[in-house]
């Protein structure tokens, strides 16, 4: 579901989100032109869509919310002048750094994300990138498709889950639920996140430096916001260590790209499994030849069967933002 911007034309969404009835309450669509619109098909039914990219500007005034599919492109200062009665900006992805949520407070404008609809399978996604480069699964994988096991013996052994040291960097919806898995494995669960959870059982750490220095294993899966930007830097690589593994379900400018690349190359970290990247869809080509890397186009984030709970958290809170009722998944920043 990460979707992306090119340069041609936008396409019409599909049949399933369209203009539909008058009476219903507007809700402006806002996505890049690469996303068709088939995501949410019960959408038509209880709203009337206006597609930002198709419809006339002189139509939008009035409108009081936007939905954002994607994520697509920011919703900057610039963006939200077009809309001067916008009320509410709803989101279908969990990541929200695509909006300038502190313009959005200034202007009264609230802002909900996907909440809990896919943690689930983001976790899930993040524990197979990490048995993966651990184990060595794809890279496997290739050396048998490559026909390389009669003719060079044995693939070489990966390295054991059980018993790893795994830090979680944002323990949230995601961060929780790679850790209640990560700890059936046997791993040894400690977490650095805003806020100590004195009630958990997992070891806390102020820090992302302190984490890594007490980690063999290092999860992002925190939001992106200025603090955490590049919060895996080469200070945080050096003392996580030439064995030590980064894994990223969260967003690419958690980690400083350059600085893990070189660090991969000259061999100074064990490996990466990686499915979000600084510049999406376009991933630094100098990993393509490490083993020890897993790279994956960004598709942690969903299922086919986790949309149809996505689709009642998107539907929910603009059914409750129309009633005057508390929203479902507000973003607090
Ligand atoms: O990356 C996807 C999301 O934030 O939902």
């Amino acid at each position: 579901m990460a979707v992306t911007g090119t340069n041609q034309s936008p396409p019409a969404l599909s049949a399933t989100a369209h203009d539909g009835d008058d009476s219903l309450p507007v809700v402006l669509i806002h996505r890049f032109p690469t996303f068709t619109g088939s995501l949410f098909p019960s959408l038509p039914t209880h709203f009337r869509l206006l597609d930002l990219l198709t419809t006339d500007a002189s139509n939008l005034q009035s409108a009081t919310a936007i939905l954002c599919v994607g994520p697509p492109p920011p919703v900057t200062p610039e963006f939200l002048d077009r809309f001067p009665s916008l009320k509410i900006v709803v989101c279908s992805s969990v990541g929200v750094d695509h909006v300038d949520l502190p313009e959005c407070r200034r202007r009264g404008i609230v802002v909900t994300n996907a909440g809990s609809a896919f943690a689930e399978d983001v976790a899930d996604y993040a524990v197979a990138l990490l048995i993966d480069v651990l184990r060595r699964v794809s890279a496997a994988d290739r050396y048998v498709r490559a026909g390389s096991w009669p003719v060079k013996g044995d693939y070489p052994l990966g390295s054991k889950v059980s018993g790893k040291r795994v830090g979680i960097l944002g323990l949230g919806r995601i961060g929780s639920a790679i850790a209640t898995r990560l700890a059936a494995f046997g791993c040894q669960i400690r977490y650095s996140s805003r806020k100590e959870k004195p009630s958990l059982p997992f070891a806390f750490y102020k820090t992302a430096l302190d984490l890594a220095a007490n980690s063999d294993v290092l999860i992002a899966c925190c939001a992106l916001t200025d603090e955490t930007f590049h919060v895996i830097n080469g200070e945080v690589m050096t003392v996580l260590g030439k064995r030590g593994v980064i894994i990223n379900v969260g967003r690419g400018s958690l980690v400083d790209e350059k600085e893990l690349v070189e660090f991969l190359l000259r061999g100074d970290l064990g490996g990466a499994g990686l499915d979000v990247f600084e510049d999406e869809p376009h991933v630094p080509k100098e990993l393509f030849a490490l083993d020890n890397v897993v790279l994956s186009p960004h598709s942690a984030v969903v299922t086919p069967e986790s949309i149809g709970t996505l689709q009642d958290v998107v539907i929910g809170n603009l059914k409750a933002f129309f009633a005057g009722q508390p929203l479902i998944s507000p973003v607090i920043d």
